[in-house]
């Protein structure tokens, strides 16, 4: 089992974390970068829904949501003049840089024809690109972990290296390092495709991740084989779950039921989902169903879920019972365990109970929207 990574220190590094620790600052801050964006949802050539994007909102709205009190994060995104979701929550509580350039924007058209776990469901086009995240705009200080969460780009490999530096551990969306983007005349943007990533200059840092997470779509392109011996992979497969892949060991995850409307956001939702899991101690293949419950969440309402405050506090109260040693939170130390604990059967049917509250709700909330 390859062991966290265990990044170099920028200098006086250690001597700033020891001096925040006793100046009484959270010792489980985490460092989220990557851009909120605008995201145009389009069914038939019909727009059916313009809502806030980008993985750092996703991400935020779950770390906000799941972590244990303790934990706090930071976010560097960078969006336009003409953003349009300043005062949505998650923005509101971790506002953007703010650049010349118009915030990123995708188009997602989605096919009405059934989606499988592997194929895409969508086409997705960036209308806009907004500034990449150079690695200055990284706070100067030491993170307990870290999330590479880009959408179009703007995670440069000298900022992945940059946050290798600064935090304990980071945990990478693969969609921050192998999206391309194809420009075309006619005003429609640039097609998302992939490449692989062993031709990108981001490989080279792959054993210094803790994490690295792809959809079924993305794995082809990173090399699961290959990437397992550096650090540990975890595959989302939609309904079906997830995989998690370390050097001597694999695992399957199992999903939670939902009612899918917008499949947008499941893969962010669900790494925040892991991360908060790991910061409540849990082991990888455990935190990995915090992360297939969020993943669920995300895909039962359109854009950045709403979750409810009831179904938030029977989470948080599986974990308080569930998890495990916080004083020695997995995230902070520098080995994970990876294999499922003797609790993973019974937190999975605690977050059962959760997953259908959730369910319920959504439906009463669908048949008062449609008394209204
Ligand atoms: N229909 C579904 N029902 C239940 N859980 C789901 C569903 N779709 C996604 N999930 C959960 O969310 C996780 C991430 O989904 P998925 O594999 O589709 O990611 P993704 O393709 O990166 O998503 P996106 O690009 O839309 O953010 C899955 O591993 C699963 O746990
Ligand atoms: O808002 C979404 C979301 O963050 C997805 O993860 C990403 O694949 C899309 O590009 C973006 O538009």
């Amino acid at each position: 089992m390859p062991p966290a990574a265990v990044p170099a220190e920028e200098p006086a590094a250690a001597e700033e974390e020891e001096e925040q620790q006793t100046k009484g600052l959270p010792a489980l801050e985490g460092l989220v970068v990557g851009s909120y964006c605008h995201d145009v949802l389009l069914r038939g050539g019909r727009v059916v829904g313009e809502t806030l994007g980008g993985a750092a909102a996703f991400v935020s709205n779950v770390l906000d949501a799941a972590s244990p009190p303790e934990a706090s994060f930071s976010v560097v995104s960078k969006v336009g003049s003409d953003f349009a979701y300043a005062s949505a929550p998650a923005p509101e509580r971790h506002p953007p840089l703010l650049c010349p350039a118009p915030t990123t924007s995708f188009h997602a058209r989605f096919s009405d024809a059934v989606a499988s776990a592997h194929a895409p469901d969508r086409q997705l086009r960036r209308v806009n690109a907004c500034d990449p995240i150079y690695p200055d705009d990284l706070p100067d200080r030491r993170f307990a972990y870290g999330l590479a969460v880009g959408v179009a780009g703007e995670v440069l490999p000298e900022t992945l290296e940059r946050m290798i530096r600064l935090c304990r551990a980071v945990l990478v969306d693969a969609q921050a390092l192998i999206r391309v983007f194809d420009a075309e005349g006619g005003g429609s943007g640039a097609a998302v495709r992939h490449i692989a990533l062993e031709g990108t200059p981001y490989a080279r840092l792959l054993e210094r991740v803790a994490f690295l997470k792809a959809s079924s779509e993305e794995a082809p392109y990173i090399g699961v084989e290959m990437a397992r011996r550096r650090c540990c992979v975890i595959v989302t497969e939609g309904r079906d779950g997830c995989r998690l892949y370390w050097d001597d060991g694999e695992a399957r995850v199992a999903p939670f039921t939902a009612v899918q409307v917008d499949p947008t956001g499941a893969g962010d939702s669900y790494l925040a989902g892991f991360a908060a899991g790991l910061l409540w101690g849990l082991s990888a293949t455990d935190a990995a169903l915090i992360g297939n419950f969020f993943g669920a969440a995300a895909v039962s309402q359109i854009g950045v879920p709403t979750f409810h405050p009831k179904m938030l506090q029977a989470v948080k109260q599986i974990l308080e019972e569930k998890a495990i040693q916080r004083s020695s939170p997995c995230i902070n130390g520098t080995t994970f365990t990876f294999q499922r604990s003797d609790k993973h059967d019974e937190l999975h049917a605690a977050l059962q109970e959760a997953a259908r509250l959730m369910c319920e709700q959504q439906q009463n909330d669908t048949a008062t929207d449609n008394c209204d």
